[in-house]
């Protein structure tokens, strides 16, 4: 087996948001890992705490309880200045709605230098604004747009302007929140096509979260499915998709419409009710059923599982 190199590791992640009898637990136990050079995928409805994860990784949201580790070292708390500058510029993130996550006041050329400004990463003004012409060309956009205002450009074009806020960087690891969902269907294959190419001329490692699961099959490779704050699944995509286990897991991907009309009636849509776990007596783990294949589940279900593996495979 090929040994990956683990590039971004959530050990046990607990995110508590409020206090007292407003107290609520948004991530609860989540642990997995991101290997560089993969694009790996958190899937879940509204609420189920994928931006959370991306925001506690990108140290915007306050972690509770459990680590969250880059190359292996901690990005968490009270770190070396150094450490916390080379994290800054390496790990970057693209944003749901680029109506909203740009500043309507301030120029392109601006809005793509924010994270270059306190970071040093250019000796003089015309080093920086060539930065700025780069990220732009790299992003399809003409180096001139940078001194136009975000009003002037359409969501598609918007959005590759947060792509190259982040590109501009020179980042190693980018965190993709929904970076589609509130774009135009006819755009969004070219900003999917885009963060692709960009993927592969600048090696770099996605977190992607969607709750879209046709995107997420398309884009990446491993995938991470999440309900209420907890990773129910986590499997090569491939997989998952064609022998998904949780049952949480199967009732996300009965829903999704086949591509082909005629097998479409045939689909049963089945749903997910939590009470059929007993977890009082018997509370879950997150455990390896098989390799890279992990799941949520108690003893009881697992010995289940493992049959429909079994039964799955001889097909
Ligand atoms: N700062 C906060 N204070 C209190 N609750 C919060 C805060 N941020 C998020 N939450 C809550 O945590 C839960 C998870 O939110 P999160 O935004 O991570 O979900 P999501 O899966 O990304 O959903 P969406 O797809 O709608 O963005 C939600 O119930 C949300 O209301």
């Amino acid at each position: 087996m090929i040994e990956k190199e683990v590039l971004v590791e959530v050990k046990n992640l607990k995110v508590v948001f409020g206090k007292g009898k407003n107290k609520f637990t948004a991530i609860d136990d989540v642990s997995f890992q991101i290997f560089k050079g993969e694009t790996f995928g958190i899937v879940g409805e509204s609420g189920s705490g994928k931006t959370t994860i991306g925001r506690a990784i990108m140290r915007i949201n306050e972690v509770t309880e459990g680590q969250i580790l880059y190359h292996g070292k901690s990005i968490q708390g009270k770190i070396p200045k150094e450490w916390d500058r080379e994290i800054t510029q390496k790990i970057q993130m693209i944003f749901q709605d680029p109506m909203a996550s740009l500043n309507e006041r301030a120029k392109v050329d601006y809005i793509v230098s924010e994270g270059l400004y306190p970071s040093k990463k250019y000796k003089d003004e015309a080093e920086r604004q060539q930065k700025v012409r780069d990220a732009l060309l790299n992003v399809g956009l003409l180096p001139e747009f940078s001194s136009r205002f975000p009003h002037e450009f359409s969501g598609g074009q918007r959005q590759r302007i947060g792509i190259a806020r982040a590109l501009v960087m020179e980042p190693e690891f980018i965190i993709a929140d929904e970076p589609i969902s509130a774009l135009d269907v006819s755009i969004r294959a070219q900003v999917l096509n885009l963060l692709a190419s960009l993927q592969q001329q600048n090696h770099l490692t996605y977190l992607f979260i969607a709750h879209d699961l046709s995107i997420v099959r398309f884009i990446t490779d491993r995938t991470a499915v999440i309900y209420k704050g907890k990773i129910v699944e986590l499997a090569e995509t491939e997989k998952l998709f064609a022998h998904p286990l949780h049952p949480y897991t199967r009732a996300l991907l009965s829903a999704v419409p086949e591509p082909n009309p005629y097998k479409e009636r045939e689909k049963v849509v089945e749903v997910y009710d939590p009470s059929q776990h007993r977890y009082d007596q018997h509370p879950p783990s997150f455990i390896e059923i098989e390799d890279g294949h992990f799941i949520l589940a108690n003893e009881e279900e697992l010995a289940d599982y493992r049959i429909l593996l079994k039964m799955e495979g001889t097909k």
